[in-house]
């Protein structure tokens, strides 16, 4: 072969080669909900040199997820760990998933993203939000929920988040929507919440208080934050009347999914009413969204296989190339695990992510009484 043939096919190689990579790397990498890319994937606050050290610490506190509510001490760091777990995965699932860091039954013939709205579109609809209501929304994440709310209801919604960067992102995303007048976001622990008593007219959470040590205490926060009459409405993260805890295939699976979410520990089912009506609330409506007719809310995570080996060659490669920091490689392979837990919790019943719970402070609130779970 001549000398100027090999030159052009090497070139020809080459050119190839970096569109392919190119490609790969802003085509499929671009995030489901435009905003995120792979090649600007940071881990919230945490410097570079540090993402593989937090992750590494974040993994030794929560490998027994169960010792942490029961220790005063580790229930104490919980707080602090989460946060961390936030600046590790507030991209990646800002990426893959979008900017509703939550589940959503299918919805036949509908997209994810229609069904993430509708889900979250259901809670201004059972707290019957006005344009006069001033809602608070408890654990907020970067606001997708926050969004669909204030656009569906007009009211004027304040969120708390204890991350952040989260914080950073979620004003981003309100200004760009339009909706900054009306949705506010707060860096703030929601076990004592910088609010003053009965200054909201309602209040939500969407699979963020399982992220307490102590329901009671979050609970508690929100019963004071309310007016008398207020309603509150969440979606628990519980295990279901089929658990069995002396099914070893349930326990593990279980604990897969708080290993790899942050949680202290998976309350059962019964303990959501319980907690409720302890700190005062009267419980109106209580059900799990997630039993038939409701579409299967795990689907979305089987789907994601082939888009995990996608991605996670992608993230090695970016982090070969120092692109992405040292550390990515391993959260991103900590939450397809905990994806593989959560869809055979979900599969087999045992688990759901939507229990959901309508509440009211009575008009004539009794104080709440002591402590303890
Ligand atoms: C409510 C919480 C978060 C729940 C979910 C939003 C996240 C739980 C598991 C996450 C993911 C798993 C697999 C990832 C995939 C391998 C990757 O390529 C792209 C991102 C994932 C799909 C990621 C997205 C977010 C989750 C579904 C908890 C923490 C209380
Ligand atoms: C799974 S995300 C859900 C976010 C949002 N509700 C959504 O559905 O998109 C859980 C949220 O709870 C917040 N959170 C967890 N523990 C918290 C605490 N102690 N105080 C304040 N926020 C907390 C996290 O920072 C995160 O924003």
């Amino acid at each position: 072969m001549e000398a100027s043939t090999s030159a052009t096919l090497l070139w020809t190689g080459a050119v190839v080669a970096l569109g392919l990579g190119y490609w790969f790397v802003c085509m499929m990498g671009a995030a489901e909900v435009k905003g995120k890319r792979a090649a600007e994937l940071k881990m919230g606050s945490i410097t570079r040199g540090d993402v593989h050290a937090r992750y590494s610490q974040y993994w030794s506190f929560f490998r027994r997820p169960k010792e942490l509510s029961a220790s005063a001490t580790a229930a104490a760091n919980v707080p602090n760990i989460i946060n961390t777990y936030y600046d590790l995965i507030t991209d990646i699932t800002e990426w893959g998933w979008g900017q509703s860091i939550h589940f959503s039954p299918a919805v036949p013939a509908r997209s994810h993203r229609d069904a993430t709205r509708l889900h979250e579109e259901r809670v201004a609809d059972l707290l019957s939000l006005r344009p006069q209501h001033r809602v608070l929304d408890v654990g907020c994440g970067v606001g997708g929920p926050m969004r669909a709310i204030a656009a569906r209801s007009g009211a004027h919604i304040v969120g708390i988040t204890i991350n952040q960067y989260q914080v950073g992102r979620a004003r981003a995303h309100n200004r760009k929507a339009g909706l900054d007048g009306r949705c506010e976001v707060v860096c703030g622990n929601f076990l004592e919440m910088p609010f003053e008593d009965a200054s909201f007219d309602a209040a939500y959470s969407i699979e963020a208080t399982c992220h307490a040590p102590h329901l009671e205490d979050v609970y508690g926060e929100i019963f004071r934050a309310l007016k008398p009459g207020g309603m509150y409405v969440t979606y628990e993260w519980v295990t279901t009347p089929l658990y069995r805890a002396d099914d070893a295939g349930h326990v593990e699976t279980v604990h897969g999914i708080e290993r790899g979410s942050a949680l202290p520990g998976i309350r059962a089912q019964e303990d959501i009413g319980r907690t409720a009506r302890k700190v005062g609330f009267e419980v109106v409506e209580e059900r799990d969204l997630a039993l038939p007719p409701a579409g299967p809310w795990w689907v979305r995570l089987k789907m994601g296989r082939l888009a995990y080996w996608r991605n996670h060659i992608l993230l090695s490669v970016l982090t070969f190339l120092r692109i992405a920091p040292r550390g990515v490689v391993e959260v991103h392979d900590m939450l397809y695990e905990t994806a593989i837990h959560l869809t055979r919790g979900g599969e087999t019943g045992i688990f759901t992510p939507m229990h959901m719970i309508l509440c009211r402070k009575p008009l004539l609130a009794a104080a709440r009484d002591g402590a303890g779970n």
